[in-house]
Order: C-alpha cells, then sequence, then structure tokens
C-alpha cells in the first residue's frame, strides 16, 4: 500500500519503525476499525486527542516510579479531574468508551471506581426492584456515592454456598442484622472497599426463622457521607500491596450485629416481605448476575492487555538489532528471527481472534439481559457456560502471550521501563478474581456433560454445542485438503473438542456406573473434563473468528486478517510451530498489525513500546529519574549496609 495511507507513519521516528511501516499491505486505521468496531476506534481517538488537552490527566511521573500511596494518590486526583470533564470526553452509557477513558488517563493499576462501574452498578442495575434503583442507582451513575461488590471473605471465594457472613431477618423491626460471626467470615478482596467506598452491596447468607436460605445482596453503608469515616458496627482496612493493581485499595470487611432496614435487600428477584415470608427468585443464581457481567467483559479487557504486550514487543523488535543471519552483513533486528516470529506472531493472532471472542460475549450479555426484562431466562445457561470458558481460556493464554511479549524484549523487557510487568500482573489477576479458571471450566463442563447425554438421547443440541452431534464425518488434520478454506480446519478443530468431551463424558459415565458418588466420580474425571472445556472454548475462539473475517469488506484489511486466521487455525489445532510460510507472510505487516490497535503512548507507559521507536535516549532518562538517583547515597544504605560493611572491616582488621 502507499506509505501515505498508514496513519502511524511520522516525520522523526525511528528510521527502523518508519522503514517497517512502509511495508504495511494495509490501512491501519481501517483494521483498527475491525478490531474495536469503528464506532469505538473512532472514540479511542477523540478520547486521546481530549486527553492530550488536558494537562492535569496526565501522569505526573511514571507510575512504576511511585510509592504505594503515590499511586492510589494519583489515582484518585485523576478520577476527580476526569469527573469534571467526563461528561464532555465521553458517553458514560458506553461502557467500553469510559473503559478506554480510564485505561488511557488512570492505568491499568486500578482506581478507586473501579468496582464502582464494573460491579457495583451492574448489581443494582440486575438486582435491585425499581425503587430501589430510584434510591441508590441514580446516586450511583452521579457518583454522589462509591461503592464495591463484597462477596469474597477470607476462609471462602470460590464456594459461594459456604459464605459465612450472615443476614438474619429480625421480624419485629423489620432488619437485618448483619454478622461476620469468625475470623474467616471477614470480607476479603473487594476492590476498593479498604478506603474508597462509602457503600458496599455485601453478599451474605440470608436466614429467615432459623432457615438458611443461600447468598442474597444486601446494601451497607460503610462510611460516613460527609466525614467518611466508618460507620459503627463496621471495621473496614486495606488488605495491602498486591503483585499487581496497587493503586487499588483492595479491603477486608467486619460487621459487627450492624442492623439494616428490609428494603436493604436488594428484590427485584428474591423477596422478603415484612412479615418474614421469602419469595423465591425465578432463576436461582440471578443473584450471581454482576459476576457474568465482568466475565462477558473481561474478554476484550484481556484482549487489550495482551495487544499492549505486544505491540511494545513488537515494535521494540523492530529497532532492537542484535546478532548476524548472514555473518558478512549488518547485525539484524530482533525480529527478523524465525524463533522471535514463532514467539510473537501467533499472539498476535490470538489478539485479534480474543477480541472478536470478547465483542461477541459482550454481545451474548446485553441479549441476555434484554430477554431477561422481558420475563425470559432461558438464555442465562447458555451464556454462563460460555463467559465461563471464555473467562478462564482468554486469561490464560493471555497471561502466556504476555509473558512471551516479555521474553521478547530480553533483559530490557524485565525492567518496569517495558511495563511488562504490571501488564502481566494485571493480566494473571484475571485467572482468579471472577471464579478461579479451573473452577470456571468445569461449570463449562457440567453444561457439556448435559449436551452429550442430549445426543445420546437422540436430541440435537443447537447453538455452540450443535457440533456434538455431528459424529461420523471427517476430521484429522490429515483429511483437509489444501484447496477446501478454512471450513476444514473448523471441521477438524470440531472433531478434536467432540471426541474429548465425549471421552470424559464416557469417563464420568464408567466412575458412576462403578457404584461412586456423582461428586466422587466428578472429581475423578475433571482433568478430562476441563481439557474438553478448553477445546470447546477454542473452538468457539476460532469460529468466531472465522465467521468475523468472512463479513470483512474491505480487501487488503480481510487479506491481513485471512494471514492472521489460518496462523491461527494451524498453531491453535497443531499448538505447536507454525509453518513458515505463515511467520513469512505476517512479516512484513508486523508493525502495521500493532499499530492498528491505535494504543497511544499515554496509555501504554512502555519506554520499550514508544511509537517514535526512540527507545534508548528514553531508557537512559527513565533511569536517571529513579527516585534512588536521587541521593547519591540512599539513606536506608547509610542505616544497614554502611554499617554492616564498616563493621565487617573493622572486625577484619582487629
Ligand atoms: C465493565 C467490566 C469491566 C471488566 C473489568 C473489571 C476489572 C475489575 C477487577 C476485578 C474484579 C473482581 C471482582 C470479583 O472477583 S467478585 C467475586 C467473584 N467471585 C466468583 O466468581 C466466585 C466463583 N464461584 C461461583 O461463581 C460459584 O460458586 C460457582 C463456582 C459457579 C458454583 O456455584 P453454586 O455452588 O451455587 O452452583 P453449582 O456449581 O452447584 O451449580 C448449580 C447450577 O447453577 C448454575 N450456575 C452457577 N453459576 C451460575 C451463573 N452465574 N449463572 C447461571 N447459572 C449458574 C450451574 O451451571 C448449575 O447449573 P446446572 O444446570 O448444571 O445445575
Ligand atoms: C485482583 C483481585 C481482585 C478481586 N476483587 C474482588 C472483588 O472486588 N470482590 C470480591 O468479592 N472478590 C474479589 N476478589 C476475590 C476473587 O474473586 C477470588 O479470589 C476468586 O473468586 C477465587 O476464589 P478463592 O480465592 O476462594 O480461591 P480458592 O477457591 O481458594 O482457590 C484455590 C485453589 O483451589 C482450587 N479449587 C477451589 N475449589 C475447587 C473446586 N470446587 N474444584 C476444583 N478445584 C477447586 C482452585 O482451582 C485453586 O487452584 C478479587 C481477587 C483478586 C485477585
Amino acid at each position: 500500500m502507499s506509505a501515505h495511507l498508514n496513519a502511524a507513519l511520522r516525520e522523526g521516528d525511528n528510521p527502523e519503525l518508519t522503514e517497517e511501516r512502509r511495508k504495511a499491505t494495509f490501512d491501519t486505521r481501517k483494521l483498527a476499525d475491525e478490531f474495536f468496531g469503528s464506532h469505538l476506534a473512532r472514540r479511542r481517538r477523540e478520547i486521546a486527542k481530549a486527553i492530550d488537552a488536558i494537562p492535569e490527566l496526565h501522569d505526573t511521573k511514571p507510575l512504576p516510579f511511585m510509592t504505594r500511596e503515590e499511586k492510589v494518590e494519583e489515582a484518585a486526583r485523576k478520577v476527580f479531574t476526569l469527573s469534571k470533564h467526563i461528561t464532555d470526553i465521553v458517553d458514560l452509557s458506553n461502557n467500553r468508551e469510559t473503559q478506554s477513558l480510564n485505561e488511557m488517563v488512570i492505568g491499568i493499576e486500578g482506581m478507586p471506581i473501579s468496582l464502582h462501574f464494573a460491579m457495583f452498578i451492574p448489581a443494582l442495575q440486575g438486582q435491585a426492584d425499581d425503587e430501589q434503583k430510584r434510591e441508590w442507582l441514580d446516586r450511583a451513575i452521579r457518583m454522589e456515592i462509591i461503592g464495591t461488590y463484597a462477596q469474597t471473605e477470607l476462609g471462602h471465594g470460590t464456594n459461594l454456598r459456604m459464605l459465612e457472613t450472615t443476614a438474619t431477618y429480625d421480624k419485629q423491626n423489620k432488619e437485618f442484622i448483619l454478622n461476620s460471626p469468625t475470623l474467616t467470615s471477614l470480607k476479603w478482596w473487594p476492590g476498593n472497599m479498604g478506603k474508597s467506598c462509602n457503600y458496599a452491596i455485601v453478599v451474605a447468607n440470608l436466614i429467615i426463622d432459623d432457615k438458611l436460605l443461600g447468598p442474597h445482596s444486601f446494601m451497607v453503608q460503610l462510611r460516613d457521607e460527609n466525614s467518611h469515616e466508618t460507620m459503627p458496627n463496621i471495621q473496614i482496612g486495606d488488605i495491602g500491596p498486591k503483585m499487581a493493581y496497587n493503586s487499588s485499595d483492595n479491603g477486608f470487611l467486619k460487621l459487627s450485629n450492624l442492623r439494616i432496614p428490609r428494603r436493604n435487600m436488594l428484590m427485584k428477584h428474591a423477596k422478603v416481605q415484612e412479615d418474614g415470608t421469602y419469595k423465591k427468585p425465578p432463576h436461582e443464581k440471578l443473584a450471581y448476575s454482576a459476576m457474568v457481567h465482568v466475565r462477558s467483559h473481561m474478554i476484550t479487557q484481556h484482549a487489550m492487555l495482551l495487544a499492549y504486550a505486544l505491540s511494545i514487543s513488537t515494535r521494540y523488535s523492530c529497532i532492537r538489532r542484535q546478532g548476524y543471519i548472514d555473518p558478512k552483513k549488518d547485525e539484524v533486528k530482533v525480529i527478523e528471527y524465525q524463533t522471535q516470529q514463532h514467539r510473537l506472531f501467533p499472539h498476535i493472532a490470538r489478539a485479534y481472534a480474543f477480541a472478536f471472542a470478547g465483542t461477541e460475549s459482550i454481545r451474548k450479555f446485553e441479549i441476555m439481559k434484554r430477554s431477561l426484562e422481558a420475563g425470559n431466562i432461558e438464555l442465562i445457561a447458555d451464556l454462563h457456560a460460555l463467559t465461563s470458558g471464555l473467562k478462564a481460556v482468554v486469561t490464560y493464554l493471555a497471561g502466556q502471550g504476555i509473558e512471551q511479549a516479555r521474553q521478547a524484549c530480553g533483559g530490557h523487557g524485565y525492567s518496569m521501563a517495558s511495563y511488562m510487568g504490571e501488564i502481566y500482573g494485571v493480566g494473571i489477576a484475571g485467572c482468579t478474581y471472577e471464579g478461579e479458571n479451573l473452577v470456571m471450566m468445569q461449570q463449562l463442563g457440567r453444561y457439556l456433560i448435559k449436551a452429550v447425554k442430549s445426543v445420546k438421547e437422540g436430541k440435537k443440541p443447537t447453538g455452540y454445542v450443535a457440533y456434538l452431534a455431528h459424529a461420523g464425518q471427517r476430521h484429522s488434520l490429515i483429511d483437509c485438503r489444501p484447496n477446501e478454506g478454512y471450513a476444514e480446519h473448523i471441521r477438524a478443530f470440531e472433531h478434536i473438542a467432540r471426541r474429548q468431551t465425549f471421552r470424559a463424558a464416557e469417563r464420568l459415565q464408567k466412575y458412576e456406573n462403578s457404584g461412586l458418588s456423582t461428586e466422587q466420580a466428578w472429581n475423578n474425571c475433571t482433568v478430562e473434563l476441563n481439557r474438553a472445556s478448553r477445546l470447546h472454548t477454542r473452538l468457539f475462539i476460532a469460529c468466531n473468528f472465522y465467521e468475523r473475517v468472512l463479513d470483512v469488506e474491505d480487501m487488503a484489511v480481510r487479506e491481513v486478517l485471512e494471514d492472521l486466521l489460518h496462523l491461527h487455525l494451524n498453531y491453535e489445532l497443531i499448538d505447536i510451530a507454525s509453518y513458515a510460510l505463515e511467520a513469512k507472510k505476517i512479516r512484513p505487516n508486523a508493525v502495521s498489525l500493532v499499530d492498528s490497535w491505535e494504543i497511544t503512548d499515554r496509555e501504554h507507559r512502555s519506554v520499550l513500546g514508544r511509537r517514535d521507536g526512540h527507545v534508548y535516549e528514553n531508557l537512559f532518562k527513565w533511569a536517571k529519574s529513579s527516585d534512588l538517583n536521587q541521593n547519591d547515597v540512599l539513606p536506608s544504605h547509610k542505616k544497614h549496609l554502611l554499617p554492616m560493611m564498616l563493621n565487617a572491616r573493622k572486625q577484619s582488621k582487629l
């Protein structure tokens, strides 16, 4: 393509990167339109421009040089400044626009209102009745109050049925009494609960007339709205530093006979009347809706984290020269090595595949939400299965990709100047939060086993599991004929996933027939079941990628996406090296593929991934700005190491 069409080309950039950008075979803006969707892609450009014009929204210094207190303060400062400008910059009702603004301004390390938007508001939307929405939701949207979602406890996160926090109904006073009866019942982990929030939706086991009715959601005021002091009968604080996310104050909470009005139980679905009569929700798991909301949004979020890491490492690989392929010629850009391409390109393909899968999971969530509003609970199980699998597979593979991207940067990748450490720390947190990955795989496993049962009963399952009924078709990769296109690859993929699911189902049946309890038989098969869930989800991602590419109208963009699809299908199928052919095809477009993610330098916060490629001079600047360089001799050195050395020297002279 002609160079002027490449939007990433700028005067004064490192010529190594300019050379790469001139090779692009497509318009990076058009590919960005496919990656984000054209509306979001355009809005992200406008948002980036708006931020450039407001200096108070810029980082005061690189985040890795800040202490935890400074990070927390910086995030709070930016949230406050943003509150003055936000409605001029984004449409607040658009989650992805708001998320992009937050990532560009505040970054990925957390902020005081993360959980407010990610879960507090969605939980109110999904579980509060109209009167409760009028009381809390409107105030929350205006940010008069800041809330979080307090579910996990010190002793239990995964097994929600065993949460120990209790909400006992007192008929006389028409109140619930909330208690944390044991050490392990302390709420532990909720984001922003330590210091920032003044409200929380607390998940507690409901007890009426000594009857345990399972986890329900309650609105609890944590701090005074004026003084921000902790309310009586509540003990609250920050849980300390974490592997990443240190701008966020994840907290603990102890409730001691805290009385709240009956109407503080969220009552859109389950209800408790004044006399203590309990009305069951129409679907037992509607109380879990805020989790399904986050899981459906985590896929695009993790695609983006992977994109951050890969654009850093791909650009850097094109300015880093080291070693020779031909000893008679100059040192080469490290991107020229086959191993470097093999290390990076399949993950670039995955970042696109995950972004498309994430757009689909958000779309499915919206469809489910609308159908639920119309009183239909049918789509809940499908969405739960889909998002459980996607959340687990994508967070895990994104973590692997980020780590490969870090290693691809050699030693400098290990410096926080690359920002890889934070991206990795934030990425892998997703393997744990919102349901530990291996546990979520089992949720999808249950769904697959049910589908196998229905196939065995002669029924034809529909939707994402329809392929389970297609036994007897051709299947192995060896059977793929060169001219049959990707549909053949998909069929081979379906075969592998189907075979694994039936294998797991048969093993389960065998254990059940041998007299083991259902639970014991299940536990004996969970490795096989999780393999089936993993394959099913990877099949979904591949199919969705395939279908998405068929829709692309711009031929140059479609061609490069087909190259990525080809690489993805082969890599996923073989799960080992891709063919040299794919590597060669991707190579000229490598930088432009990552430029199409249009991640600004402000958003990247990475010296290595700079758009202009001027890495080395800026690495030196970075090193000079370290706090530790402000004193020639550190006070801590004077206090500890120097006396130690002096003492050692003295001893040796004696
Ligand atoms: C705007 C978005 C921004 C995104 C980015 C935000 C970043 C913020 C950063 C961090 C936020 C982190 C927040 C949190 O972590 S909050 C806490 C999350 N906690 C969990 O996820 C806990 C995981 N555990 C569970 O979900 C459950 O305990 C469970 C593992 C699902 C088991 O539940 P349970 O014991 O009740 O159920 P069973 O296994 O017996 O299954 C019974 C049937 O119920 C079905 N089921 C289970 N869950 C759901 C659901 N959510 N929806 C629909 N159906 C569900 C299950 O499939 C069974 O069905 P069956 O038909 O087979 O009987
Ligand atoms: C950064 C971060 C932010 C968070 N934010 C929030 C928040 O805002 N609000 C909130 O309420 N919580 C939050 N959490 C808590 C989080 O949701 C839980 O930690 C998560 O759901 C995992 O639960 P757990 O800690 O109990 O893990 P555990 O269940 O203790 O997991 C430990 C191991 O046991 C295995 N295991 C557990 N059960 C089973 C089973 N049934 N079958 C097989 N294996 C099993 C797991 O696979 C894992 O290997 C956050 C956590 C993190 C890391």
